[in-house]
Protein backbone atom coordinates (compact mmCIF):
# COMPACT_ATOMS: atom_id res chain seq x y z
CA UNK A 1 0.00 0.00 0.00
CA UNK A 2 0.99 3.50 -0.70
CA UNK A 3 2.24 5.66 1.89
CA UNK A 4 -0.39 8.53 3.13
CA UNK A 5 0.13 11.67 0.93
CA UNK A 6 1.08 14.79 3.48
CA UNK A 7 0.38 18.37 1.82
CA UNK A 8 2.07 21.33 3.77
CA UNK A 9 0.52 24.82 2.64
CA UNK A 10 1.77 27.59 3.97
CA UNK A 11 1.92 31.40 3.12
CA UNK A 12 1.25 35.05 4.35
CA UNK A 13 -2.25 35.78 5.56
CA UNK A 14 -4.92 35.97 3.15
CA UNK A 15 -3.34 33.95 0.27
CA UNK A 16 -6.10 31.90 -0.20
CA UNK A 17 -4.30 28.89 2.05
CA UNK A 18 -7.60 28.04 4.01
CA UNK A 19 -9.98 28.51 0.69
CA UNK A 20 -7.41 26.34 -1.06
CA UNK A 21 -6.46 23.48 1.64
CA UNK A 22 -10.37 22.57 2.22
CA UNK A 23 -11.27 22.14 -2.12
CA UNK A 24 -7.69 20.39 -2.24
CA UNK A 25 -8.44 18.26 0.46
CA UNK A 26 -12.60 17.64 -0.49
CA UNK A 27 -11.19 16.50 -3.85
CA UNK A 28 -8.80 13.98 -3.17
CA UNK A 29 -10.35 12.66 -0.36
CA UNK A 30 -7.96 13.79 2.52
CA UNK A 31 -8.41 15.12 5.77
CA UNK A 32 -7.83 19.06 7.08
CA UNK A 33 -6.21 21.12 9.46
CA UNK A 34 -6.49 24.47 9.94
CA UNK A 35 -3.31 25.51 12.46
CA UNK A 36 -4.01 28.99 12.19
CA UNK A 37 -7.41 28.25 13.98
CA UNK A 38 -5.68 26.43 16.90
CA UNK A 39 -3.51 29.16 17.40
CA UNK A 40 -6.22 31.21 17.10
CA UNK A 41 -8.22 29.24 19.74
CA UNK A 42 -5.31 29.31 22.48
CA UNK A 43 -5.12 33.02 21.66
CA UNK A 44 -8.98 33.57 22.44
CA UNK A 45 -8.79 31.43 26.16
CA UNK A 46 -5.76 33.54 27.22
CA UNK A 47 -8.08 36.77 25.91
CA UNK A 48 -11.02 34.59 27.46
CA UNK A 49 -9.00 33.58 30.95
CA UNK A 50 -7.72 37.40 31.97
CA UNK A 51 -4.36 36.21 30.48
CA UNK A 52 -2.07 39.19 29.47
CA UNK A 53 -0.84 37.99 26.36
CA UNK A 54 1.74 40.28 25.99
CA UNK A 55 3.48 39.06 29.07
CA UNK A 56 5.24 36.12 27.02
CA UNK A 57 6.43 34.15 30.91
CA UNK A 58 2.36 34.54 31.30
CA UNK A 59 1.21 33.01 28.35
CA UNK A 60 4.19 30.27 28.72
CA UNK A 61 2.73 29.32 32.10
CA UNK A 62 -0.71 28.90 30.75
CA UNK A 63 0.03 27.26 27.38
CA UNK A 64 -0.97 23.58 28.74
CA UNK A 65 -3.91 24.27 29.89
CA UNK A 66 -6.60 24.85 27.04
CA UNK A 67 -8.07 21.72 25.80
CA UNK A 68 -8.05 22.48 21.78
CA UNK A 69 -9.64 19.93 19.40
CA UNK A 70 -10.27 20.17 15.64
CA UNK A 71 -12.42 18.43 13.64
CA UNK A 72 -10.39 16.95 10.32
CA UNK A 73 -13.23 16.64 8.24
CA UNK A 74 -12.53 19.59 4.69
CA UNK A 75 -15.99 19.87 4.30
CA UNK A 76 -17.11 20.95 7.55
CA UNK A 77 -13.97 21.78 9.74
CA UNK A 78 -14.51 22.13 13.86
CA UNK A 79 -12.24 23.95 16.68
CA UNK A 80 -13.81 23.47 20.22
CA UNK A 81 -12.14 24.97 23.16
CA UNK A 82 -12.59 23.23 26.63
CA UNK A 83 -15.27 21.70 24.51
CA UNK A 84 -16.99 24.92 23.48
CA UNK A 85 -17.79 26.19 19.73
CA UNK A 86 -14.88 28.40 19.12
CA UNK A 87 -15.09 28.64 15.09
CA UNK A 88 -16.96 32.15 16.11
CA UNK A 89 -14.69 33.63 18.76
CA UNK A 90 -11.66 33.05 17.09
CA UNK A 91 -12.28 34.68 14.33
CA UNK A 92 -12.76 38.61 16.23
CA UNK A 93 -10.81 41.53 15.52
CA UNK A 94 -9.73 41.23 19.34
CA UNK A 95 -7.99 37.45 18.76
CA UNK A 96 -6.63 38.81 15.12
CA UNK A 97 -4.76 41.79 16.40
CA UNK A 98 -3.32 39.42 19.61
CA UNK A 99 -2.82 36.11 17.78
CA UNK A 100 1.04 36.85 16.52
CA UNK A 101 2.01 37.80 20.45
CA UNK A 102 0.71 34.44 21.10
CA UNK A 103 1.80 32.09 18.56
CA UNK A 104 5.76 33.80 19.06
CA UNK A 105 5.83 32.00 22.03
CA UNK A 106 7.89 28.37 21.63
CA UNK A 107 5.85 26.30 24.79
CA UNK A 108 2.73 27.60 22.89
CA UNK A 109 4.16 26.41 19.68
CA UNK A 110 5.73 23.21 21.37
CA UNK A 111 1.94 22.42 22.31
CA UNK A 112 0.09 23.20 19.02
CA UNK A 113 2.73 21.68 17.14
CA UNK A 114 2.79 17.88 19.03
CA UNK A 115 -1.24 18.01 17.89
CA UNK A 116 -0.53 19.05 14.45
CA UNK A 117 1.78 16.04 14.26
CA UNK A 118 -0.37 13.81 16.02
CA UNK A 119 -3.29 14.47 13.90
CA UNK A 120 -1.33 14.02 10.82
CA UNK A 121 -0.06 10.57 12.03
CA UNK A 122 -3.65 9.52 12.64
CA UNK A 123 -4.96 10.87 9.38
CA UNK A 124 -4.16 6.58 7.86
CA UNK A 125 -5.86 8.40 4.09
CA UNK A 126 -3.30 11.25 4.14
CA UNK A 127 -4.06 15.35 4.87
CA UNK A 128 -3.68 18.74 3.97
CA UNK A 129 -2.40 20.58 6.78
CA UNK A 130 -1.76 24.86 6.43
CA UNK A 131 -0.08 27.67 8.14
CA UNK A 132 2.83 29.01 8.69
CA UNK A 133 5.81 26.88 9.58
CA UNK A 134 4.23 23.23 7.99
CA UNK A 135 6.79 22.82 5.53
CA UNK A 136 10.17 24.13 7.69
CA UNK A 137 9.21 22.79 10.94
CA UNK A 138 6.02 20.80 11.71
CA UNK A 139 5.83 18.28 8.55
CA UNK A 140 9.58 18.72 6.95
CA UNK A 141 8.71 15.07 5.41
CA UNK A 142 5.47 16.32 4.17
CA UNK A 143 4.99 15.06 0.58
CA UNK A 144 4.35 17.85 -1.62
CA UNK A 145 4.90 21.12 0.18
CA UNK A 146 3.31 24.81 -1.07
CA UNK A 147 4.15 28.11 -0.57
CA UNK A 148 1.19 30.64 -1.67
CA UNK A 149 2.24 33.86 -2.09
CA UNK A 150 0.15 37.30 -3.73
CA UNK A 151 0.50 40.64 -3.47
CA UNK A 152 -0.65 42.90 -0.56
CA UNK A 153 -3.35 44.58 -2.72
CA UNK A 154 -4.56 41.42 -3.68
CA UNK A 155 -4.99 40.19 -0.59
CA UNK A 156 -6.14 43.17 1.55
CA UNK A 157 -9.27 43.74 -1.75
CA UNK A 158 -9.69 39.46 -0.78
CA UNK A 159 -10.35 40.80 2.52
CA UNK A 160 -12.75 43.57 1.57
CA UNK A 161 -14.84 41.56 -0.32
CA UNK A 162 -15.28 39.01 2.06
CA UNK A 163 -16.48 41.79 4.76
CA UNK A 164 -18.66 42.99 1.85
CA UNK A 165 -20.35 39.62 1.56
CA UNK A 166 -20.72 38.80 5.59
CA UNK A 167 -22.41 42.02 5.79
CA UNK A 168 -19.59 43.80 6.89
CA UNK A 169 -19.51 47.91 7.00
CA UNK A 170 -17.52 49.61 3.67
CA UNK A 171 -13.64 47.91 4.27
CA UNK A 172 -11.01 50.59 4.41
CA UNK A 173 -8.52 49.00 2.25
CA UNK A 174 -5.54 50.93 3.09
CA UNK A 175 -5.90 50.05 6.82
CA UNK A 176 -7.01 46.44 5.68
CA UNK A 177 -3.38 46.19 4.10
CA UNK A 178 -1.32 47.26 6.55
CA UNK A 179 -2.84 45.24 8.78
CA UNK A 180 -2.24 42.16 6.75
CA UNK A 181 1.18 43.25 6.76
CA UNK A 182 2.30 44.03 9.86
CA UNK A 183 0.75 40.42 11.11
CA UNK A 184 2.77 38.76 8.19
CA UNK A 185 5.91 41.17 9.80
CA UNK A 186 5.42 39.93 13.65
CA UNK A 187 4.97 35.99 12.24
CA UNK A 188 8.03 36.15 9.64
CA UNK A 189 9.95 37.97 12.61
CA UNK A 190 9.76 35.63 15.54
CA UNK A 191 12.67 33.69 16.69
CA UNK A 192 10.58 30.40 16.84
CA UNK A 193 9.61 28.80 13.84
CA UNK A 194 8.97 31.72 11.67
CA UNK A 195 6.66 32.18 8.68
CA UNK A 196 9.02 30.87 5.95
CA UNK A 197 9.02 29.11 2.42
CA UNK A 198 10.78 25.64 3.04
CA UNK A 199 13.50 24.90 0.69
CA UNK A 200 11.92 22.34 -1.27
CA UNK A 201 8.31 24.08 -1.27
CA UNK A 202 7.34 25.20 -4.17
CA UNK A 203 6.05 28.61 -4.44
CA UNK A 204 2.44 29.67 -5.99
CA UNK A 205 1.81 33.39 -6.27
CA UNK A 206 -2.09 33.40 -6.62
CA UNK A 207 -2.33 37.61 -7.21
CA UNK A 208 -3.70 36.83 -10.32
CA UNK A 209 -5.11 33.45 -10.26
CA UNK A 210 -8.71 32.54 -9.56
CA UNK A 211 -9.57 30.26 -6.45
CA UNK A 212 -10.23 27.61 -8.97
CA UNK A 213 -6.94 28.13 -10.85
CA UNK A 214 -4.91 27.78 -7.66
CA UNK A 215 -7.05 24.68 -6.64
CA UNK A 216 -6.26 22.74 -9.88
CA UNK A 217 -2.70 23.85 -9.57
CA UNK A 218 -2.28 22.38 -6.53
CA UNK A 219 -4.39 19.28 -6.83
CA UNK A 220 -1.68 18.65 -10.35
CA UNK A 221 1.18 19.18 -8.41
CA UNK A 222 0.01 16.81 -5.55
CA UNK A 223 -0.89 14.10 -8.40
CA UNK A 224 2.44 14.43 -10.49
CA UNK A 225 4.22 13.74 -6.95
CA UNK A 226 1.86 11.06 -6.28
CA UNK A 227 2.70 9.46 -9.94
CA UNK A 228 6.59 9.97 -9.60
CA UNK A 229 7.28 8.32 -6.33
N1 LIG B 1 -7.22 33.09 -5.89
C1 LIG B 1 -8.16 33.80 -5.27
N2 LIG B 1 -8.83 34.76 -5.94
C2 LIG B 1 -9.75 35.52 -5.34
N3 LIG B 1 -10.11 35.39 -4.04
C3 LIG B 1 -9.50 34.45 -3.33
C4 LIG B 1 -8.49 33.60 -3.90
N4 LIG B 1 -8.06 32.78 -2.93
C5 LIG B 1 -8.74 33.08 -1.81
N5 LIG B 1 -9.62 34.07 -2.05
C6 LIG B 1 -10.49 34.74 -1.08
O1 LIG B 1 -9.61 35.49 -0.24
C7 LIG B 1 -10.07 35.46 1.11
C8 LIG B 1 -8.94 34.93 2.00
O2 LIG B 1 -8.72 33.56 1.66
P1 LIG B 1 -8.31 32.50 2.76
O3 LIG B 1 -9.05 32.72 4.03
O4 LIG B 1 -8.41 31.16 2.12
O5 LIG B 1 -6.79 32.92 2.97
P2 LIG B 1 -5.77 32.45 4.08
O6 LIG B 1 -4.42 32.45 3.45
O7 LIG B 1 -6.22 31.16 4.68
O8 LIG B 1 -5.89 33.61 5.14
P3 LIG B 1 -5.44 33.61 6.69
O9 LIG B 1 -4.02 33.21 6.73
O10 LIG B 1 -5.60 35.02 7.12
O11 LIG B 1 -6.34 32.64 7.40
C9 LIG B 1 -11.33 34.60 1.11
O12 LIG B 1 -12.44 35.46 1.03
C10 LIG B 1 -11.22 33.77 -0.16
O13 LIG B 1 -12.48 33.42 -0.68
N1 LIG C 1 1.37 27.34 11.56
C1 LIG C 1 0.94 28.53 12.02
C2 LIG C 1 -0.34 29.00 11.75
C3 LIG C 1 -0.73 30.20 12.27
N2 LIG C 1 0.10 30.90 13.05
C4 LIG C 1 -0.31 32.14 13.74
O1 LIG C 1 -1.73 32.20 13.79
C5 LIG C 1 -2.17 33.42 13.19
C6 LIG C 1 -3.53 33.22 12.60
O2 LIG C 1 -3.44 32.40 11.45
P1 LIG C 1 -4.55 32.46 10.30
O3 LIG C 1 -4.05 31.48 9.28
O4 LIG C 1 -5.84 32.04 10.91
O5 LIG C 1 -4.60 33.86 9.81
C7 LIG C 1 -1.05 33.85 12.26
O6 LIG C 1 -1.02 35.24 12.02
C8 LIG C 1 0.18 33.40 13.06
O7 LIG C 1 0.49 34.33 14.06
C9 LIG C 1 1.37 30.44 13.28
O8 LIG C 1 2.18 31.09 13.99
N3 LIG C 1 1.78 29.26 12.77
Amino acid sequence: MSNPVIVAIDGPSGTGKSSTSKAVAAKLGLSYLDTGAQYRAMTWWMLSNGVDVNDSAAVATAAEKPVIVSGADPAAPTITVDGVDASGPIRTQEVTAAVSAVSAVPEVRTRLVGLQRDAAAGAPGGIVVEGRDIGTTVLPDATVKIFLTASAEARAARRGGELKATGGAQVDLVATREALVRRDAADSGRKTSPLAKADDAIEVDTSELTLDQVIECVVTLIEEKRAAS
